[in-house]
């Protein structure tokens, strides 16, 4: 009987390489301690100023304040409306841990969440359901800025279709350098000039997947970021994506609660609308097609507690990814939004954007002015260029943008 030829040995699948670490905030000297250090005892600071609180905010802010510097992160009191989603978020496992050891993700909402309950934002008590951070927001509404970027509209009413996409896509993108954490910690931040391109431009790639001509436009849901300045803008787009016929629908999404300073609520959406009706000229015609849409359904606002979950959107809950599985396409807007959708890692920034949101249910863009070290998607050249060009300030300086994209 003849032998049976032993089998070829199989070739191994290619191993994937395991991803870097998730960032924490323990290193003295880096971005993210710096945050946890300096950034939110200043925010304390801020907020302790913001408003006539009483002797029992006082002392919650000073004990958030030590707990923060010195302390252990703590539990939520027992009775907290939001316990169990703080515990499947990871609440337990982090409890009695340094804030600087546990992911920075994790902790820097974590903050925000404390903040709010020792401002008694969850109430029962007069400082139920108030905004922390409102006067900022407010400031930054009546600012003379804002009234200038609103006036530029005028002209731009006359401008062809495209150009006007490429405007207000842009005014989206970069209205993300309104970001009033961000200035906590970098005051030259709004007056250092912003670079010019786009670190990656996928526009093209965006513009495609949303239909023109004579297609039924399905939804766009547009992750909203900051309120004010930032929030402005990303309304503009999209008014003009449902004008133009390329959304049938935008829904956009915001935080269930005040956030990361400037983060956009539901009220911010209200105070925004409210500011571009009440401009003159052609913002004011913008404000109306858009409380119209929102009458008919055509802009919607959701502010699911995901939105301000301390994970990345790889771990979102299945009605949400439901959701943007069925949109045309979601826009991802801003730097804390970017590192949740690929993951808050050192990432080489070689690693293909398409790769890190290959989880992502529906088509989805970023866009986002760079203001913390996660970074992907770049190409050898343009990393060796910028590194050449600033060190590591490229990453942090918020001086630089991207639109990235997978379809
Ligand atoms: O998300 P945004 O508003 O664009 O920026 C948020 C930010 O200012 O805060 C985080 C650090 O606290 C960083 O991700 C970034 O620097």
């Amino acid at each position: 009987m003849p032998a049976t030829p032993t089998p070829p040995p199989a070739t191994p699948p290619p191993a994937t390489p395991a991803p870097p670490p998730v960032i924490l905030g323990d290193e003295p000297g880096s971005f993210p301690h710096g945050v946890l250090a300096e950034r939110h005892p200043a925010i304390i600071r801020q907020v302790r100023d913001a408003f006539p609180y009483d002797p029992a905010v006082h002392h919650a802010l000073d004990a958030l304040l030590q707990s923060c510097l010195k302390g252990v992160i703590e539990p939520l009191p027992a009775d907290a409306h939001d316990g169990d989603r703080w515990r499947d978020w990871g609440l337990d496992a982090y409890t009695g841990r340094s804030w600087f050891e546990v992911p920075w993700l994790w902790s820097e909402s974590y903050f925000y969440r404390r903040l709010l309950e020792a401002v008694g934002h969850f109430g029962p008590g007069v400082w139920q359901g108030l905004d922390p951070f409102h006067p900022f927001k407010r400031a930054e509404l009546d600012a003379p800025e804002t009234g200038e970027e609103l006036a530029a509209l005028d002209a731009l009413r006359t401008r062809p279709a495209d150009e006007r996409a490429r405007a207000l896509l842009h005014g989206s993108l970069w209205g993300n350098r309104a970001d009033l954490g961000f200035r906590l910690s970098d005051a030259d931040a709004e007056t250092r000039d912003a670079a010019p391109g786009l670190v990656a431009d996928d526009s093209e790639a965006l513009w495609a997947l949303l239909p023109a001509g004579g297609k039924t436009p399905g939804t766009v849901c547009l992750i909203a970021d900051n309120a004010g300045r930032e929030l402005i803008p990303d309304l503009l787009l999209a008014a003009h994506l449902l004008e133009q016929g390329r959304a049938g629908r935008v829904v956009l999404h915001v935080k269930p609660y005040p956030y990361y300073v400037s983060d956009a609520t539901p009220a911010d959406v209200v105070d925004a609308l409210r500011a571009l009706t009440a401009a003159p000229g052609e913002a004011a015609a913008y404000g109306r097609r858009l409380w119209a849409a929102s009458a008919d359904g055509t802009l919607a606002v959701r502010a699911h507690p995901f939105a301000a979950a301390p994970l990345p959107y790889a771990g979102m809950p299945p009605g949400l990814r439901a959701e943007f599985a069925a949109a045309d396409l979601t826009i991802v807007k801003g730097d804390l939004n970017y590192r949740r959708l690929v993951g808050d890692r050192m990432w080489p920034p070689t690693t293909p954007f398409a790769d890190t949101v290959a989880y992502f249910p529906g088509p989805v863009a970023a866009l986002r002015t760079l203001k913390s070290e996660v970074i992907t998607g770049l190409t050898e050249e343009t990393e060796s260029a910028l590194n050449t060009a600033e060190g590591r300030h490229w990453r942090t300086g918020g001086t630089h943008a991207l639109i990235q994209v997978r379809d």
